[in-house]
């Protein structure tokens, strides 16, 4: 008899689809030693991704393509200052093997936009390589290596609606979130998150404002159970959202076109410039899509659903 048994399978190609993310709330602490701040967020994984094809090659290499033809993919870098490559390192270093790989991003997710899509394409490089290299992390020591690249990339990993703390790496899941429809309007141009945070710090200072301990509205965990958008829309709150107006005030604007437009609830996705709309129904999301789109404020409008899973293997061959 012949045997076939050649060793492990090893795959040519790993393919990972991984979502954007919103923040439901986001409630920023103080300042931390380390320069990040202490923060309670409530994450929310969203139908907008990005897919990593991850190749058996010699050597490191990556590039960059737009997902869609309106995707943009401008000032994403294709070599170590890549997330995702810097994410292949962190795992090839960690299971002592050869960073050998050649990784395609496909991007769709807004860059610089307040969405992660950064921290997508790391936790979906972690994913794609780990099985490529047929490394088997414990879905444990993917979330520590996820938390060491970025505070955003282990809920990416982990996706549907979760509470993030500490620094947004701890991540708690929320039982029973209903689904929720979206309408996201697309800024042509990015925030850098640092400089939201720091000018979220100047206001609190100019204001000789008390911080509060971060925290989750207890209103927002009742009603994303019931579903009803008007309640969860009402809930929504973003404390860097002041900061991210303050530095492109037009994003008030695309906040204040979408309300006008019948939006239960309006808000800028993290540290923005991405402002996302809840809407309850076909009608009102068309409606919305529609007066976004009228308000030239933005680059493109689009439509997402969550929650959805986080980063998984969607072909391997
Ligand atoms: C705004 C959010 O997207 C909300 O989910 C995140 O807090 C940002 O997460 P991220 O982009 O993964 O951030 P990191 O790459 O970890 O940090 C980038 C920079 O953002 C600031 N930062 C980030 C997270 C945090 N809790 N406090 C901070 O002050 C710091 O200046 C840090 O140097
Ligand atoms: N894979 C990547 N995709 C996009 N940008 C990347 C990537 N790797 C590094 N960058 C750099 O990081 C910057 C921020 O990009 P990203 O799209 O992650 O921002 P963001 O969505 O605002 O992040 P967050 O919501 O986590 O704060 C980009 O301007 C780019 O220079």
């Amino acid at each position: 008899m012949e045997d076939w048994d050649d060793g492990p399978f090893r795959p040519e190609a790993v393919t990972v689809r991984v979502p954007a993310k919103i923040n439901l709330s986001l409630s920023v602490g103080p300042l931390r030693p380390d320069g990040y701040h202490e923060l309670v967020t409530v994450f929310h994984a969203v139908s907008l991704y990005d897919e990593i094809v991850a190749r058996a090659a010699r050597g490191l290499s990556l590039t960059v393509e737009p997902l869609r033809r309106d995707s943009d993919v401008a000032g994403v870098p294709d070599d170590e200052h890549n997330l995702a490559w810097r994410a292949a390192l962190l795992l090839a270093e960690y299971a002592r093997v050869e960073p050998d790989v050649r990784l395609t991003i496909r991007k769709d997710i807004p860059v610089a936009g307040g969405m992660a899509g950064g921290s997508a394409d790391a936790a979906a490089a972690l994913l794609a390589c780990d099985r490529l290299w047929g490394t088997g992390l414990r879905r444990d020591e993917l979330h520590d290596l996820a938390a060491r690249l970025g505070s955003d990339v282990p809920f990416a990993l982990h996706g549907g609606t979760a509470i993030g703390s500490g620094r947004g790496e701890h991540i708690t899941p929320v039982l029973a979130a209903a689904g929720l429809e979206w309408v996201i309007a697309v800024y042509d141009g990015g925030l850098s998150t640092p400089k939201v945070f720091e000018t979220c710090d100047t206001r609190r200072r100019r204001d000789s404002r008390e911080i509060p301990e971060p925290s989750v509205h207890p209103d927002l965990m009742t009603t994303l159970r019931s579903g009803d958008a008007l309640r969860v829309g009402a809930a929504l709150y973003n404390d860097l959202q002041p900061a991210a107006i303050e530095l492109l005030p037009e994003i008030g604007d695309l906040l204040e076109a979408g309300r006008a437009a019948g939006a239960a609830g309006a808000l800028v996705s993290g540290s923005g410039p991405t402002t996302v709309f809840l809407v309850d129904g076909p009608v009102s999301a068309a409606e919305v899509e529609e007066q976004l789109r009228a308000s030239g404020l933005c680059r493109a409008v689009r439509r997402a659903r969550g929650p959805v899973p986080g980063a998984l293997v969607s072909n391997v061959r």
